[in-house]
């Protein structure tokens, strides 16, 4: 699994460098004392927020099980925090994947689907393309005959700026193969949405 304890191929003495420049932008001092050790910090935390254009969804879904288990599998309110590529802000809420295994019934750990999601969400994004990337992912990589992918997100660029509307939700949904079958589509949406806060 590709996580932090590897050196990060993220260019972190040039983040250090932008975030200094932003400083002096906006008007601040970078050499005050609360301000010395921000762009270190930043880019440390750029590294990880941005982790996932590192990470590779084949490994993280390579851990499978047979288990000839060919009926719908569903883990629903999967945190999640990503950053809108917009703005560079976050846009946080959950995720739920459901999914149906391949012919032979293998599945992965469930672990692994809030993994995936990861994956995805420490890059620049939009709700959207995340949404299908979590869904093209079950399929290409755990052959799932039919998945569901639903998230509902707040974006911070819409209410801590902007328009200014806290609260504001954006759901997003993406199906693939059998789940697109109405009576099926229904009952996993039914699932998903039932536990909806
Ligand atoms: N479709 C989509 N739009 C997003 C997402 N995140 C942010 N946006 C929107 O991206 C749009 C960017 O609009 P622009 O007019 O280019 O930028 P802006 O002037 O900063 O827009 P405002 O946010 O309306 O102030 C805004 O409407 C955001 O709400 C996302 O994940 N999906
Ligand atoms: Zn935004």
């Amino acid at each position: 699994m590709t996580e932090l304890t590897q050196p990060s191929p993220v260019d972190q003495p040039r983040i250090e460098a932008a975030v200094r420049e932003i400083l002096l932008a906006v008007g601040e001092n970078p050499e005050r004392e609360g301000l010395r050790d921000t762009p270190a910090r930043v880019a440390r935390a750029y590294a990880e927020i941005f982790s996932g254009l590192h990470m590779d969804p084949a490994e993280v879904l390579g851990t499978r099980f047979e288990i000839e288990h060919d009926e719908l599998v569903l883990v629903r309110d999967i945190e999640l925090y990503s950053t809108c590529e917009h703005h560079l802000v976050p846009f946080h809420g959950v995720a739920h994947i459901a999914y149906i295994p391949d012919r032979n019934g293998r599945v992965t750990g469930l672990s692994k689907l809030a993994r995936l999601v990861e994956v995805y969400a420490r890059r620049p994004q939009v709700q959207e393309r995340l949404t299908s990337q979590v869904a093209d992912a079950l399929v290409d990589h755990l052959d799932a005959q039919g998945v569901l992918v639903v998230l509902e997100c707040e974006h911070l660029c819409m209410s801590m700026r902007g328009v200014r509307k806290p609260g504001a939700r954006t759901i997003t949904s993406a199906v693939r193969g059998i789940l697109h079958r109405p009576e099926t589509r229904a009952e996993a949406m039914s699932l998903v949405l039932g536990g909806t806060r």
